[in-house]
């Protein structure tokens, strides 16, 4: 499995330069002057840059939302308890979620995948892909084997070709786990070196004794398991966890097969570093949708160079932030197929 992940990781391909300058020169041909839809025109060459072609058709929209558990939440690092992991997982699969609901909205579909819940699920829209069931309690051990690593990182890289053969183009990533932000904290402060004074926060909204007692969690789970910060798998496997591994695979698969994915709040990004660190290249392929409560957020964005599109001051996850951008990449690719040409409408360009 390690061999085909290094396999998968090698068919990455730069963006294409070519196509994202035909892409500008287009837009600076309509009418309007140049520059001056600002990050939607950025966004529209990006998009070529990725799908090679000036006016991509970005076909069917997926968000896919990997639930995962997390032994660490024996704990006490969440507002809430681990059995709102499934619970959640049924409410996505009822359309009852913010996700849905904002997914809804969008025109994409929510694909929703159990990469590890710690509960037996069935349901006919269910993507049933666990690895097992929650990782282990990292401040006692592991949170996963690489092997296991490997596997959710690999099933959301299979996955996404699995998408993409039913005529999806564009992905967004989303989560569910509760205590993932705790997870998500510790990957950040190893990759990072950023002190968690600063980067871990409330999550579902602990505060006080219970956020001091967070970091400490983190830092005893760090000290305890050494993950090696030049190795991402290391850091993945020790402290990470199976949504977030999931959703890695997702972000790799997606610019393995030159499609742009629209990145999430603070634990897809946490996800992304993740990837980016696997493969520089896959960096190109992200979008980072909106900039999440979370105080870590911030750090991994800019870790990652990636500007979010929009400050909407959410810390949900699940793929709201996410789902909020797509109608701005529909807006970019609609600018370059309709808008007119100065040629076309006749109009003079400036003479400065
Ligand atoms: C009802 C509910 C719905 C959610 N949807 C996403 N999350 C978010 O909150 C969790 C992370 O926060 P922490 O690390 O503090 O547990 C994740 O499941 C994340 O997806 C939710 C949390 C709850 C309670
Ligand atoms: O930004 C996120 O992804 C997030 C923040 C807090 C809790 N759950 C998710």
């Amino acid at each position: 499995m390690l061999q085909a992940l290094a396999e998968f990781i090698t068919e990455i391909q730069p963006p294409d330069k070519a196509a994202m300058a035909a892409a500008r020169r287009h837009l600076d041909q309509l009418t309007k002057p140049p520059g001056s839809l600002g990050k939607l025109e950025d966004i529209a060459c990006q998009l070529a840059a990725i799908t090679g072609e000036t006016m991509p058709d970005l076909g069917k929209k997926a968000i896919v939302v990997m639930a995962g558990d997390h032994g660490v939440c024996e704990e006490g690092v969440s507002a809430y308890p681990a059995e709102v992991t499934p619970q959640m997982v049924l409410n996505f699969l009822h359309g009852g979620a913010a996700v849905n609901v904002l997914a809804g909205q969008a025109g994409a579909d929510v694909i929703c995948v159990d990469i590890g819940v710690n509960a037996d699920l069935e349901h006919p829209r269910l993507y049933a892909r666990k690895v097992r069931k929650g990782t282990r309690n990292m401040m006692r051990e592991a949170a996963m084997t690489k092997q296991e690593a490997v596997d959710a990182i690999v099933t959301g890289i299979q996955l996404v070709e699995e998408l993409t053969m039913q005529g999806y183009r564009l992905f967004a990533t989303g989560d569910m786990g509760i205590g993932n932000t705790t997870a998500s904290s510790a990957v950040l402060a190893v990759l990072t070196g950023a002190d968690l004074a600063g980067t871990v926060g409330r999550g579902t909204g602990i505060c006080g004794e219970l956020l001091l007692h967070k970091r400490s969690v983190i830092e005893r789970a760090i000290a305890l398991n050494k993950p090696n910060a030049n190795d991402p798998l290391d850091v993945l496997a020790k402290v990470g966890g199976l949504e977030i591994a999931g959703l890695t695979g997702v972000i790799l698969g997606a610019a393995r097969h030159r499609c742009p994915v629209v990145i999430d709040g603070f634990i897809s990004s946490a996800a992304a570093l993740v990837a980016s660190r696997m493969a520089e290249l896959s960096t190109a392929y992200m979008l980072a949708s909106h900039l999440s409560q979370e105080p870590g957020h911030a750090f991994i964005l800019q870790a990652l160079e990636l500007a979010p599109m929009l400050h909407m001051d959410m810390r949900l996850g699940e793929g709201t932030g996410a789902a909020l951008a797509l109608p701005l990449i529909d807006a970019s690719g609609r600018i370059m197929k309709e808008m007119a040409t100065f040629a076309e409408a006749g109009i003079s360009q400036s003479d400065k």
